[in-house]
């Protein structure tokens, strides 16, 4: 178990430098004894060369940074794999310090002697091998292979004939590791004769140089090599959760996202970091599917099905988490299940029962998973259901399940930039999903959903009003609005206000939003984009345009003007009825909401009064004509209220009997000094009709 803190044990000499590792850890003293004395011992031995082994067989890079004191060194360890760079330090603070780098050796400081060793091979990590090795001609002449990775992959390839017993002590301080929650390694190593090396490589030279399948004829190449190998040790690396997340985890879930984890570390260090970051609770009963064999998984998700069943009925249902005293208690189901198990379950006809086993559970956790499993999971979901999946990760093993998901997201850390390059947002920190997803997911949709609306109600009530024109003209289809102005109702009477407040209007501050995740739910309910509203919507476009065409059409109906005046007064009536609508509907005015409203409605005016003095266009004078008189001025205002009484007063009505959950947050933000003094859980929203999934 390595752990940081601020002791170096090691430091090189360079001419008369010296060089420090950048981060200093803490060593133990027995072990740092074993390696300088114990060279003839075995247990000495195995030391060194475990050490050794976490100095050469990974991919990290020395950089030597300056101090400010001349004479001193600083080594920094860069690489693509955190567990590496611990690794590495760890070697050096017990002596076996890392040094340089180049494509054909490494040379590493032992003990305080300068060693050189030949990189004569190496097999990268890939997360379905679980596993890495390197080839290193030792300056005493022999080729030796280390190999580091998952235990799972690990004890798969030990020569058996060694003693067994470190295998199973091994195993127990590996359980013991990682039912703390670290990330686990095994180290092992293989004497290799020059026959095997020479074997090798001349296979290797001729996997790497094929043309197709090369990297399925490497991995067979490094499959035939790894094998026989003897353990030299096992590490255990925490992997710290960043600020936030359990904090996350909890705001995601109560705004009704279901959580799965996908991950590719051992059982029980999943289940530690579930705990962790609060995804697993103690009142949680866990289904562990862990087999080996189609039969057992089989038998094992029927198991898991009639589980749930049975007890859900007994139990309210999963959404509604708030127990009332005296009320039965709510069970809740935690899947637990390995990458072993997937490959019996994923693209065969166990697929349903998973979907369904899962679906029960109120948390699912997928560990030991390769790259695909994770993508095979995302897809269950996605092919399965309509709701949306949301797949966030950091490493390169994440990059299947991020493309798969409606939305991937990718951390940017220390684990490189390929999940970032995969994804379609990027961020920092997990935390930062919640503001993603509960306030900006949530402006965007209302957003999205008021304006779709907006602009299919505000070109219908202008089309009607041309419609009910043709009535008049025995279906000729001769308009009455002029050309020029058909045309820049939607290029400009109407556009600009629109774009503006779908840019600045937010229902709900992101105070409110993020201190309630329930209010998340009105998207997942569809309640601002659904068919009711749609209809609603037309219906008022319907009755907008009666009132605009008719009181004008009624009102001059025996007067001397021509169709052009009457047309000028039905557009600028209809410009100035859908902004006021879309006043009506602003939520939180700023003086851009302001401008462009009220700017758009003085620009149509000017914009008519122009056209009309153009003496080449049809409508030559037309609006002089009528707006000299108070009873144009007075037909606006009439038209104006007359037509938006009932979007008013259905407002009202709404919000004053019927109010959704964002017209209770609305009114909490106003009466704030209120909202300051209401316990949070005395606000009551509603469940959630649909899910939608997050995995991580
Ligand atoms: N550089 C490495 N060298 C050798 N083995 C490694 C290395 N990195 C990871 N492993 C082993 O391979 C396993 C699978 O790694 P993988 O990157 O797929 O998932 P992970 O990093 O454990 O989990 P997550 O899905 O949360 O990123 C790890 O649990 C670890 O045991
Ligand atoms: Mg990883």
């Amino acid at each position: 178990m390595l752990k940081q803190t601020h002791s170096y044990a090691f430091a090189v000499t360079v001419g008369d430098q010296l060089w420090r590792p950048k981060m200093p850890v803490n060593t133990d003293s027995d072990l740092v004894r074993l390696l300088r004395d114990g060279g003839a011992t075995e247990e000495g031995k195995s030391a060194y060369e475990f050490f050794l082994a976490l100095a050469t067989c990974n991919t990290i890079v020395p950089l030597v940074l300056n101090t400010l004191d001349p004479k001193q060194k600083l080594i920094d360890y860069q690489g693509e794999s955190p567990d590496e760079q611990a690794l590495v330090y760890a070697a050096a603070a017990y002596g076996f310090v890392l040094v340089e780098r180049s494509s054909g050796h490494v040379v590493i400081d032992v003990l305080g002697e300068r060693q050189r060793f030949d990189l004569l091979g190496l097999h990268e990590f890939d997360s379905d091998r679980k596993r890495m090795s390197v080839i290193v001609g030792c300056p005493d002449k022999t080729v030796k292979l280390f190999v580091k990775g998952a235990d799972s992959s690990m004890f798969s390839i030990i020569n058996r004939d060694l003693d067994p017993e470190v295998t199973r002590l091994t195993e127990l301080h590996l359980h013991s590791y990682s039912s703390l929650g670290l990330r686990t390694l095994v180290i092992g190593m293989r004497d290799l004769s020059q026959a095997d090396f020479d074997e090798w490589q001349s296979a290797y030279e001729h996997a790497s140089t094929a043309v197709f399948g090369r990297g399925n004829l490497l991995r067979a190449v490094a499959a035939q090599i790894e094998s026989n190998v003897s353990i030299l040790g096992a590490s255990g690396i925490e992997d710290k959760l960043q600020k936030g997340v359990p904090e996350a985890i909890e705001s995601l879930r109560q705004a009704g996202i279901k959580v799965w984890v996908l991950t590719g570390d051992k059982q029980e260090t999943a289940i530690s970091i579930g705990y962790s970051c609060k995804l697993l609770t103690n009142e949680m009963t866990q289904i562990v599917i862990n087999h080996n064999t189609m039969e057992a998984c089989k038998k094992s998700l029927e198991d898991a099905v009639a589980l749930t069943s049975k007890l859900r009925v007994i139990s309210p249902p999963a959404g509604n988490a708030v127990s009332v005293v005296g009320s039965p208690r709510v069970v809740s189901f935690a899947l637990v299940i390995d990458g072993n198990s997937l490959v019996y379950i994923l693209d065969t006809q166990l697929e349903e029962q998973l979907f369904k086993a899962a679906t029960a559970c109120n948390v699912v956790l997928c560990c030991r998973v390769a790259p695909l499993q994770k993508a095979g999971i995302v897809a269950l979901i996605k092919n399965r259901t309509d709701d949306m999946t949301l797949a966030i990760g950091d490493g390169a093993n994440d990059v299947s399940m991020i493309q798969m998901a409606d939305v991937g997201i990718g951390i940017s850390g220390q684990e490189g930039r390929q999940a970032v390059m995969s994804s379609d947002f990027s961020m920092g920190q997990f935390r930062f999903l919640v503001t993603l997803l509960l306030v900006h997911g949530h402006w965007n949709y209302q957003r999205m959903g008021y304006m779709i609306l907006y602009n299919f109600y505000k070109n219908a009530a202008f089309v009607f009003v041309l419609f009910w024109y043709v009535l008049y003209t025995a279906y000729t289809l001769t308009t009455a609005v002029s050309e020029w102005s058909s045309m820049l109702y939607s290029v400009l009477y109407t556009a600009l206000p629109t774009i503006i407040v779908a840019i600045f209007d937010k229902d709900l501050s992101r105070r409110t939003l993020l201190k309630y995740p329930k209010l998340y739910g009105s998207g997942q309910r569809e309640e601002r984009y659904n068919k009711k509203l749609f209809v609603f919507c037309m219906m008022e476009s319907v009755w907008q345009s009666l009132v605009i065409f008719y009181i004008p059409y009624f009102v001059y109906r025996r007067s001397t003007i021509d169709v052009s005046s009457l047309g000028d007064i039905w557009l600028v009536a209809a410009v100035i009825v859908v902004n006021c609508h879309l006043a009506l509907d602003v939520v939180r005015w700023n003086w851009v909401i302001h401008a462009f409203i009220w700017g758009t409605i003085a620009a149509t005016a000017i914009c008519v009064v122009v056209l009309d003095s153009i003496w080449l266009l049809p409508g030559y004078w037309a609006i002089y004509y009528v707006m000299g008189s108070g009873l144009f001025w007075a037909l606006l205002l009439i038209i104006t209220v007359a037509a938006l009484v009932p979007h008013f007063v259905v407002k009202v009505f709404g919000e004053y009997f019927m109010p959704d959950d964002i017209q209770i947050g609305r009114e909490m933000e106003k009466f704030s000094g209120d909202l300051i003094h209401t316990p949070r859980s005395e606000i009551q929203m509603r469940t959630l009709s649909r899910n939608q999934n997050l995995i991580s």
